[in-house]
């Protein structure tokens, strides 16, 4: 196979990643390699080291290994330095700012890479840039609106717009529809699966349909490790997968299972 960049698309190179918590390693040599135009779902029990692992590639933790991305290493980079770099990233519990209109979040998410005196001339109109992020998440119409009344999924989709005004080329998003409604879900898929061809997208995700539905790729995590990666199809028919998850009645990836699978291992 060519490497990624013989083929010309973007891609993040991860090696034997490592986070160390004094002795307890969250993340234990994780190695991934993350390509442009694919919705990679990144799964796992809880506390298997998946938020802690994004954490590490947004530099909110020290790591150890290498995680190249346009020949840096964003284990030498600050915050700071990774978002310009155009890597974005949104958390569990949305971060936008409530009293704050849709557009005013958007702007200033975009103001990431304006100088600080350019920062006034957004205020003069809209940048089409703002106006392109607000009609693909859909909120043109809810552009003046305090972000603290939008629903629940809405939030989410003005988070991923936060990104899209930030240029991130690198996407991950962090259980992004826990809490959302099926038509919510779909919407989200479908708005990932738009602008996922030009960017490199890795989902966090306990939520196994929407996995089923939306996943180009899964990589599963257990104790810091990559357990498996591959299709989906790839992943329920994986031994070690199933081991890892079945007899965890309440788990997310048994229902990937075989039901008659489940039927016997529980
Ligand atoms: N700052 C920290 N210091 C010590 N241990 C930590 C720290 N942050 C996370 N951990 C531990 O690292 C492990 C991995 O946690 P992490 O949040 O990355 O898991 P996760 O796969 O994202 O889980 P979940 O699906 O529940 O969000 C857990 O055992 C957690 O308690």
């Amino acid at each position: 196979m060519s490497a990624p960049d013989e083929l010309g698309q973007d891609y993040l190179e991860v090696r034997d990643l490592t986070v160390d918590f004094e002795g307890f390693k969250a993340v234990d040599g994780v190695d991934l390699t993350l390509l442009q135009g694919r919705l990679h779902f990144l799964i796992g029990p809880n506390g298997a080291g998946k938020t802690t692992l994004v954490d590490a590639l947004t530099g909110l933790v020290p790591a150890t290994g290498l995680a190249r991305y346009r020949n840096r290493d964003l284990l030498t980079m600050k915050p700071h330095q990774i978002v310009r770099s155009g890597i974005g990233r949104t958390f569990q519990t949305a971060t936008v700012f409530e009293h704050l209109s849709v557009l005013q979040n958007l702007d200033i998410a975009g103001g990431v890479h304006r100088k600080a005196w350019r920062l006034p001339l957004a205020r003069r109109g809209t940048p089409d840039y703002v106006q392109h992020a607000l009609e693909t998440i859909g909120l043109t119409d809810l552009r003046d609106r305090p972000a603290g009344v939008l629903a629940h999924g809405q939030k989410q989709w003005l988070e991923i717009g936060m990104l899209l005004v930030q240029d991130a080329k690198v996407m991950f998003l962090d259980e992004t529809v826990a809490g959302m409604s099926h038509e919510e879900r779909d919407a989200t898929g479908e708005l990932l699966q738009r602008i996922g061809s030009e960017r490199t997208t890795v989902v966090i995700e306990h939520d196994m349909d929407f996995v089923r539905s939306f996943a180009d790729v899964v990589t599963v995590m257990h104790a810091g490790k990559v357990l498996a990666e591959g299709s989906l199809a790839e992943i329920q028919s994986d031994a070690r997968v199933q081991e890892v998850y079945l007899g965890r009645a309440a788990t997310a990836v048994a229902d990937t299972v075989e039901a008659t699978y489940i039927e016997e291992g529980v």
